[in-house]
């Protein structure tokens, strides 16, 4: 099932109660790479047997906790992050979510590789992940975190697509703006975030890392609305609600100033 759920934004979760709600939740935003907290790996944890060992490397990856009105108040491995256990219990991060086009106002799509432990195989925009707590990446006001988040485009960007940090420099990101949304997978892992949306056009090299990415495909808006027709594909619970509400009418701004009065939304939409 993936089938996105209401959101509730009770204010629970603060600075001060994140570490007492979730142990694995580091209250500080661990400047590193590394397992926060001195807790296990994600390597060797049972929730994560028979997956892919590159994926299961990658749940080590260091996520920014945040409260509900985005403000960082932690940080915590991907693995904890995206543990339907602890979304339930409102645990919610930070993300990012690219729409790249080409000079012909084309979508690149891509379908997401078996390989991924959260919504496999399914269709969605061009590039999604999260800003780690690592140098340049964790922006605690506004302007600071958009400037985060596109770093973390080019750097992931570069890793699922390997296009080169070149072809997309970070003045070229607009930030659109943020939604907050929850989602499951699978039952066991699932999606709560801070989602931001980041447009850029430009023509780019594709070498899919085929770890990350199944197939790719440029699509105009009505090639991306007949998709939507065919049964057999699978799309993530994001794109749709985010194809479902804003994208064509922003995709047709694409390129023009009147895109202007889209771009940096400073309220967060609760999806
Ligand atoms: C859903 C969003 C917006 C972020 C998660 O994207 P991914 O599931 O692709 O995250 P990575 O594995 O690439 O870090
Ligand atoms: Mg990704």
């Amino acid at each position: 099932m993936s089938a996105t759920t209401t959101i509730s934004t009770t204010g629970t979760i603060t600075a001060d109660n994140v570490s007492t709600l979730f142990p694995d939740v580091n209250p500080s935003l661990a400047l590193s790479v590394l397992p926060t907290n001195g807790h296990a790996s994600a390597r060797g944890a049972a929730e994560l047997d028979g997956y892919d060992e590159e994926q299961v490397r990658l749940m080590d990856e260091v996520c920014i906790v945040l409260d509900e009105n985005d403000r960082p108040i932690g940080s915590a491995s991907k693995k904890t992050c995206h543990l339907m256990t602890n979304i339930d219990k409102g645990l919610l991060h930070r993300a990012f979510s690219v729409f790249l086009f080409d000079s012909k106002k084309r979508l690149l799509l891509q379908q997401r590789a078996t390989e991924k432990i959260t919504f496999p195989d399914m269709w969605t925009n061009t590039c999604c992940s999260h800003p780690l707590g690592i140098p340049g990446e964790t922006g605690a006001e506004l302007d600071a975190a958009i400037l985060g988040v596109k770093r973390a485009a080019q750097r992931k960007l570069n890793h699922e697509l390997g296009i080169k940090p070149e072809q997309v420099p970070l003045d070229k990101f607009e930030f659109l703006t943020r939604i907050h949304y929850k989602a499951p997978s699978d039952g066991k892992w699932g999606e709560h975030e801070i989602d931001y949306i980041l447009f850029i056009q430009s023509d780019v090299d594709v070498d899919v890392n085929l770890n990350e990415v199944r197939d790719t495909r440029y699509v105009t808006a009505d090639e991306l609305k007949q998709m939507f027709e065919q049964p057999d594909l699978k799309f993530t619970p994001w794109f749709k609600l985010i194809c479902h509400s804003m994208l064509f009418e922003w995709w047709s701004h694409l390129g023009t100033a009147t895109l202007g009065k889209y771009k940096g939304e400073k309220e967060i939409r609760r999806m």
